[in-house]
């Protein structure tokens, strides 16, 4: 289970009376339940569905979160947020359409899955959404699209659910989110790939695998908590490292040219944002 540090306003959280209905508990939607609860959501509010519970969510049903309730024990599910993989959205969705009524918000994480075919699997008023797993710690970043029917009080327990784990973005255009999903959602491995190239090259330089390993990991992590904390643009802290004529400017001269990062960079992110598409069918 994930430790939530930065929890935004939740008030919202705190109000719900219904049920949230998470479809889902792996890594990210566990993610989000740890959010939820550690934002003041009454665990009693939260009702779990997955064929294979992991031991930190069966401990919360100490707390009251009911695990893989039938259709009248989770009682009025308020919003079902689903996470399950989007290739067994359609299977899953038969069993997940009977717990949604004619007020209940749908709010999926799952990649490529449109508003379209979430309505026609589930019903409900439908909010699409794309988190990312820096979530666990409280500073995920999360796009969402709502459909036209969805209430204004629906999509504010939608955010407030979204929030509880990081910042949101919404949007009006859901042709955005097989970017998005590329960018954000996907975009923490990159980071994390940094960090083991970076690691690996340093072996290659002669240095020891453990320190290789600890200088790229604090070096990733220092300097996303710089760009996070200082209100310069990330080209000026890349400047701001860069001496002129000296090792920076080298390395960059390798990884700026051509081919260089950001060919490499569009290529991924065209592979991932086509992947999302496929994903929709
Ligand atoms: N991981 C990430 O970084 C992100 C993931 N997402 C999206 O989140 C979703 C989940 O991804 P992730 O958490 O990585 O995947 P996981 O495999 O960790 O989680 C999916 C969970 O759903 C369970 N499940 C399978 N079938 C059903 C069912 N019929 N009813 C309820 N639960 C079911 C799975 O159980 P079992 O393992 O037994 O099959 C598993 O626990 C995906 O749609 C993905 O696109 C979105 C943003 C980021
Ligand atoms: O890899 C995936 O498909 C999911 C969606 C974004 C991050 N992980």
């Amino acid at each position: 289970m994930f430790v939530v540090t930065i929890v935004a306003d939740n008030s919202t959280l705190q109000n719900i009376t219904g049920t949230i209905l998470l479809a889902g508990a792996g890594k990210m939607g566990g993610a989000l339940l740890t959010g939820w609860l550690a934002g003041g959501l009454d665990p009693r509010r939260v009702a779990v569905v997955d064929p294979h519970i992991s031991p930190e969510i069966t401990a919360l049903a100490g707390r009251g979160v009911a695990l893989n309730p039938d259709v009248k024990a989770a009682g009025a599910v308020e919003t079902m947020v689903v996470a399950v993989k989007p290739q067994m959205f359609r299977e899953a969705g038969a069993r997940l359409r009977s717990f949604v009524s004619e007020t209940t918000s749908v709010v999926s994480i799952m990649a490529g899955t449109t508003i379209a075919s979430l309505q026609e699997v589930c019903g409900g008023a439908v909010v699409r959404a794309m988190p990312n797993t820096p979530a666990a710690i409280g500073r995920g970043i999360t796009v969402a699209v709502a459909a036209n029917d969805v209430s204004a009080q629906q999509r504010a327990v939608a955010d407030a659910l979204l929030r509880a784990t990081g910042s949101v973005e919404w949007v009006g255009d859901e042709g955005l989110m097989d970017a998005v999903t590329a960018v954000s959602g996907s975009g923490p491995a990159y980071v994390f790939l940094l960090a083991e190239e970076l690691a690996r090259a340093g072996v290659e330089a002669g240095l020891p695998e453990a320190l290789a390993t600890k200088l790229a990991r604090e070096t990733v992590a220092g300097s996303g908590e710089l760009l996070h904390q200082s209100e310069l643009a990330s080209s000026t802290l890349r400047q701001n490292v860069t001496s002129p004529g000296g090792t920076t400017a080298a390395a960059l001269g390798v990884l700026m040219g051509e081919p260089g990062l950001r060919d490499l960079m569009i290529r991924a992110i065209a592979a991932a944002t086509q992947r999302s598409k496929e994903l929709a069918k």
